[in-house]
């Protein structure tokens, strides 16, 4: 693992940022792996003055998102297509056919997690980016006995809730259910980049990244993988002895 330990917010999401579209600036037709939450606002910022910036088109890109809330349209305003259209797809010139999230209204989730699943074998995701819950989840992989590798339909935890809880008018508004791509789908990407900020991460960036690698940890799982670059705050990374 190549883990940085940056100065400044601006800095990492300026790193994250070009790891991004850089993949795209040497092949076009590059297939990106994103997520959402506050972590990467930051980032496809960047992505958006790179764009314009170094006109760094999209048009032959594609995108994949790890999840995405069940019950809520993708016009919802808190749905994470709604959230990837804000901060990120209506300032880029990628086609909308080219952007792909689960479809949490599907009438069948079983068939629509197959679905993904069958897509994303046929694009397999280039470069990754990851968040981290507070409680290690990768995606909306949550700890437990067990994990599932491919993309598949999830009961939230309720501290995940109560985390997401600060984007709506009120918990009982959160959803219960997420499809998330699966810890094994996530895993195929050929490079992962895990971003962190914050103090209140710093002792489950030290256990994903150090501790044993559990499925009571989704992210240790990163362990793993051959080639996972770490961004991360200095608070999110104070725990680590480096
Ligand atoms: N499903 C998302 C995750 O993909 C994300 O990594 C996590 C952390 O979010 P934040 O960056 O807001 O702490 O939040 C959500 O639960």
């Amino acid at each position: 693992m190549n883990i940085r330990v940056l100065d400044s917010q601006e800095q990492l999401d300026d790193i994250a940022a070009e790891y991004l579209i850089g993949a795209v600036e040497r092949r076009p037709d590059a297939v990106l792996g994103l997520a959402t939450g506050s972590t990467p606002i930051g980032i496809y910022e960047k992505m958006v003055e790179k764009h314009r910036s170094r006109h760094i088109s999209f048009r032959e890109a594609t995108t994949f998102n790890l999840d995405e809330y069940v019950g809520l349209a993708p016009d919802h305003e808190q749905s994470y297509a709604s959230y990837m259209n804000k901060h990120l797809f209506q300032h880029i010139d990628l086609p909308a056919t080219h952007a792909h999230l689960p479809n949490g209204m599907a009438a069948s989730l079983e068939e629509e997690c197959k679905h993904y699943e069958r897509m994303l074998a046929e694009q397999p995701v280039d470069i990754q980016l990851l968040g981290l819950g507070h409680n290690g989840h990768i995606g909306f992989n949550e700890p437990g006995d067990t994990l599932s590798g491919d993309t598949h339909a999830v009961v939230l935890q309720e501290r995940t809730r109560d985390a997401n809880a600060r984007f709506f008018d009120s918990k009982d508004d959160v959803p219960t259910h997420a499809i998330t791509m699966g810890v094994g789908s996530i895993l195929k990407a050929k490079t992962i980049i895990l971003a962190v900020r914050g103090a209140d991460k710093a002792d489950i960036v030290r256990e994903a990244l150090f501790g044993p690698i559990s499925t009571e940890c989704p992210a240790s799982l990163l362990q793993t993988h051959g080639d996972v670059i770490v961004l991360l705050d200095r608070e999110a990374g104070r725990k680590l002895s480096l």
